[in-house]
């Protein structure tokens, strides 16, 4: 582990009874980057990420996460470390009985280490931090559009002060327009605090606008790992399925426009995609 890396996944395995889902998978996600889990259903994208929470146990193999291993810690210090990262599930999953002020001053609550004032300027922040407006703060989660749930969902994901963020799906449910509007805010909230996110998302748009790197997964392994440009390159069924249909190449089409005119932005050419490397040949 170089200081540099915000998780390592070391030869793991994750299973639920006798059903393996991951085995022998190595991945290593940077400080500050975006990167996408990407693969056919039921690859087991959710149960690597909730691996990586510690919301689904580790059976094999060695992972470290913001420079710490998990598994040598005593609860409060994992208690600690689980502080330091934010979750935003498929569906936004707020409370339903709370208000907007209450959703994203929840985990402020419960940490209890900062006054009422402190959390009620907190809020404020994360809410502007979001887009949203000083009196969508009194709204329950009905009566907020789909869009508005998942810009709350990340506030409240961004209240601690979150270095690692974790999406499942960020955009699932949204029309295309609101999933560019949540795409461009992440990478907007991404680029002011500069926090690493780990995304599964099924949605090419998404993975085009916000992606430094995206890891493929197949056989309960990485198969590959790079941008967007490089992983397409890799000849395999699932692959060439999500990345080649007419949409795809109509993406790939833009983003090799922007890789030739780096005027152009560009999630896949910001900056830290780089070749596939060893963690990412397939065994
Ligand atoms: N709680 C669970 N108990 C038992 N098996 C599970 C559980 N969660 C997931 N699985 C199994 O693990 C495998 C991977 O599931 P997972 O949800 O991680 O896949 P996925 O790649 O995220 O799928 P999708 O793209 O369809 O959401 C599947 O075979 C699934 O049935």
């Amino acid at each position: 582990m170089v200081r540099s890396d915000a998780i390592v996944l070391t030869d793991i395995a994750t299973r639920f009874g006798t059903h393996w889902v991951q085995r022998h998978l190595d991945l290593t996600v940077r400080c500050g980057e975006i990167l996408a889990i990407v693969g056919g259903s039921g690859t087991g994208k959710t149960t690597l990420l909730r691996a990586m929470m510690g919301l689904v146990p580790i059976a094999e193999g060695r992972m470290t996460i913001l420079g710490e291993n998990p598994q040598a810690l005593n609860l409060r210090e994992l208690i600690a470390l689980r502080q330091r990262w934010g979750v935003l599930f498929q569906q936004g999953a707020l409370f339903s009985a709370l208000t907007v002020y209450e959703n994203i001053a929840f985990p402020l609550l419960e940490w209890g280490h900062l006054s009422r004032s402190e959390i009620s300027d907190l809020v404020a922040l994360k809410l502007q931090m979001v887009g949203l407006k000083p009196s969508d703060a009194w709204k329950l989660p009905a009566e907020l559009s789909g869009g508005m749930v998942k810009r709350v969902a990340l506030a409240r994901a961004l209240a601690m002060e979150a270095e690692i963020l974790f999406l499942d799906e960020p955009t699932s449910g949204l029309d295309p327009i609101a999933a560019a509007e949540f795409d461009a805010l992440l990478r907007q909230v991404h680029g002011d605090i500069g926090f690493t996110v780990v995304m599964v998302s099924h949605d090419l748009d998404s993975l085009a606008a916000t992606a430094d790197r995206v890891a493929v997964l197949a056989d309960g392994r990485v198969l590959t790992v790079g941008s967007l440009i490089e992983v397409q390159q890799v000849d395999f069924p699932y692959i060439r399925a999500f990345f080649h249909g007419e949409r795809g190449e109509r993406l790939l089409t833009s983003l090799r426009a922007a890789e030739k005119c780096p005027t152009l932005p560009s999630a896949a050419q910001s900056g830290s995609a780089t070749p596939v490397g060893p963690e990412s040949a397939p065994r």
